[in-house]
């Protein structure tokens, strides 16, 4: 169903949804383009109209080949539209949902794509704020790179800040998505261009691992392990890479590298890496799901009235999101009390290649097979107690036996 868009652009095929709208395989007169139509809500709001054209003056003049080009804005009637170069390949997320880890040199020259990508943006004064897999591309024509490397190029580009307005969130309120988001948004501080080299740090780390180094379980205990723990190293990891990762991770912003110069330092990187294979990690165990409320009885966390209790809720509130990823967070910034850490605020080691993973049929397995054990040892030693008892009473007090039994009775393995 082809659908116009201003006067120049058609739309034919939809390629993907975002919380701000639909990205569209679209047609100009230059040829095939990708076109991002803005959620009707967010399109008739004048004052957002304003300053997205405003956003996108910046994002018009930024030129660089690891930024997915911006070529035209249409605004027309109740349409809102981005148009964008058209990358033919896929997100790096779907690619890291398929591989589930990736070699180190191709980890790392992706994510010196977008470490360049981040340098052309700081450089024109843009922070990109929502800088995960979601919105890198691979662009599958271009030519391959080091470990068999697509070309990366950063997508997505101030949407994040543009319905992040003053008018529409307090601040207060954290906004992003919780497993790439910098300590010092967590509390409170203005996002400056750090808070992407934090976000892409955690990129690589994921990359690397298959898991983001803080994320996991509820989302208030994400946010707390972003701002007291430290990361956890990953086993295999060349020490030279594993030190890069930690600076960019690093909780102060002015300790972390800037853009360029963490480009300059991944590139250095690739010969080293050459040849190997994926490092040899697992998933970390996971958090129960039913974790307490971090914020204290009286103020569960709450998004925002409405929106599910888990990970991944919309930006914007009436948002459609993907029920598989985790896309924003939208809660209030933690007090100090709460950040300082929890009973359940502990760093998630890497689990040894091999451990079943949790909530894995072998994990359930060996979860059952764990209890009859403890279960039986517990029925052995009652018994051995209601033995040693009723020796000791000379082993002829009838009451004795009824009376260990029904100590007994809530340790038996009834359901192992
Ligand atoms: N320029 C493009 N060329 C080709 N496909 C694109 C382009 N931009 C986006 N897409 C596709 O559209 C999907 C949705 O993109 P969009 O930027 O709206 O959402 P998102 O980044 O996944 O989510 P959110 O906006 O909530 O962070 C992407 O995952 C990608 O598959």
């Amino acid at each position: 169903m082809a659908r116009k868009i201003g006067s120049r652009y058609t739309a034919h095929q939809i390629l993907g949804r975002g919380s701000a709208g639909t990205v569209w395989l679209g047609e100009g007169p230059e040829g095939p383009v990708a076109i991002k139509l803005l959620r009707e809500d967010l399109a008739s709001d004048q004052e957002l109209v304003g300053r997205f054209v405003q956003e996108r003056t910046a994002l018009l003049s930024l030129s660089d080949p690891h930024v997915v080009g911006v070529r035209d804005l249409v605004v027309d009637g109740n349409d809102l539209a981005l148009v964008m170069d058209l990358v033919r390949g896929t997100d790096l997320r779907t690619r890291l949902d398929r591989e589930r880890r990736m070699a180190p040199e191709a980890a790392v020259a992706i994510a010196a794509d977008v470490a360049d990508a981040l340098a052309a943006a700081h450089a024109a004064g843009i922070v990109h704020r929502d800088v995960k897999p979601e919105n890198v591309l691979l662009d599958m024509e271009g030519p391959l790179g080091p470990g068999g490397a697509h070309p990366a190029l950063l997508t997505d580009f101030g949407v994040a800040k543009l319905v992040d307005s003053p008018r529409r969130t307090r601040a207060t309120k954290v906004i992003g998505t919780p497993d790439y988001l910098a300590p010092e948004i967590i509390e409170g501080l203005p996002p400056r261009a750090a808070v992407d080299i934090y976000a892409l740090a955690t990129v690589l780390y994921e990359l690397l691992a298959g898991f983001t180094p803080f994320g996991g379980g509820h989302p208030g205990a994400v946010l707390r392990r972003h701002v007291t723990e430290t990361v956890v190293p990953l086993p295999g990891i060349p020490e030279e890479l594993w030190q890069l990762l930690v600076q960019c991770l690093a909780k102060a912003p002015a300790s972390r590298l800037r853009a360029s110069e963490l480009g300059a330092r991944l590139r250095e990187q690739l010969p080293l890496l050459a040849g190997m294979g994926p490092l040899d990690v697992d998933e970390p165990d996971a958090e129960p799901q039913e974790e307490p409320a971090p914020y204290g009885e009286n103020e569960p966390y709450d998004p925002e009235p409405g929106t599910p209790r888990r990970g991944a809720v919309p930006l914007v509130p009436g948002a459609a999101t993907d029920s598989n990823r985790d896309t924003h967070t939208s809660m209030r910034v933690p007090g100090p009390d709460e950040l300082a850490g929890g009973a359940r605020g502990t760093a998630r080691a890497p689990r040894a290649s091999g451990a079943p993973r949790p909530g894995s049929a072998r994990h359930r397995v060996e979860t059952r097979r764990r209890r009859l054990v403890l279960g039986t040892v517990a029925v052995l030693l009652v018994a051995a107690v209601g033995v040693g008892g009723w020796l000791a009473t000379g082993g002829d007090d009838a009451d004795a036996t009824p009376r260990d039994n029904k100590g007994a009775s809530p340790t038996a393995p009834a359901n192992p």
